[in-house]
């Protein structure tokens, strides 16, 4: 191991210091994983709070029942750096914690001898990493397989905008993305295709599942909520009989409110 790795077996280097150094691979690209201007001080707390925030709502996913065994993954940019946190891959949900989030750069690397690095990021590493690099304005990105999603995403069928939880939180129906298998960017860029420009935050990827998009992880784990639930809703009008889209002018005016008037004017999203 290099000194900069036994430093941080030592704990006398941080992620902070290793996200800065020049990727160890040559064939890296050149780029500057760290925003000058922001220093490198500050980036080690800004990466503790997005393993902080990311480990947390991992636990969400669990208590909305939106994930079995070790299904599903939560991640998070991290502010002025081409950085992310992600889980490690199939490991219980019980033992996830900050310290054993990864960090990666947006190709989807773990940073090199960062804490956690020692295991294998999630198996979507590289479909949220496409999402990072193509979606700047995306903070955070789920992937779960909760049922009623899982249950459109089979079928291949979108979920139309007959009830107005789904004008206020997508905006118009929930769409249906490419079936993509997954160990290369087909699935990130499915997302990204169906996404890019559009109002959901939600994509079914066909005969997969649903992933998520937010200005934040936590706006990302919402939207993995609220996906279910209207999932479900609907799925369950459909069972006693035809439903009907809501006037596209409602639907708007809907969408619209819950961006700019519904909750606080602190929220996240205003
Ligand atoms: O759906 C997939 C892969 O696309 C699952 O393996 C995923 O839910 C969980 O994988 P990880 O534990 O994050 O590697």
């Amino acid at each position: 191991m290099d000194e900069r790795t036994d430093d941080v077996a030592d704990g006398t280097t941080t992620d902070a210091d290793l996200a800065g150094a020049r990727p160890a691979a040559a064939d890296r690209d050149e780029r500057d994983l760290v925003d000058d201007r922001a220093g490198h001080d500050d980036l080690d707390a800004r990466i503790d709070a997005v393993r902080r925030d990311v480990a947390a709502l991992h636990a969400e996913l669990v208590r909305y029942g939106l994930v079995v065994w070790t299904g599903g993954n939560v991640s998070g940019r991290v502010p002025g750096a081409e950085l992310f946190v992600i889980k490690p891959s199939g490991v219980s949900y019980d033992e996830l914690a900050p310290e054993n989030m990864i960090v990666c750069d947006l190709d989807g690397r773990a940073v090199p001898g960062s804490p956690g690095s020692e295991r294998s990021p999630s198996s979507d590493t590289a479909a949220h990493a496409y999402v990072y690099r193509h979606m700047p304005e995306v903070g955070g990105v789920v992937h779960t397989h909760s049922t009623f999603a899982v249950a459109w995403a089979a079928r291949g069928e979108e979920i139309p905008c007959v009830i107005t939880a789904m004008a206020d939180e997508f905006g118009g129906p929930v769409p249906v993305g490419p079936f993509a298998i997954i160990g290369d960017d087909s699935i990130g860029r499915g997302i990204v295709e169906t996404l890019s420009g559009h109002r959901s935050r939600a994509v079914l990827m066909r005969g997969h599942g649903p992933f998520t998009i937010g200005v934040s992880p936590r706006d990302a784990v919402k939207a993995a909520v609220m996906v279910e639930d209207v999932a479900r809703s609907v799925h369950h009008a459909l069972e006693a009989g035809p439903v009907e889209p809501l006037p596209v002018d409602a639907i708007d005016r809907l969408y619209e409110r819950y961006q700019h008037v519904y909750g606080q004017a602190g929220d996240e999203r205003r």
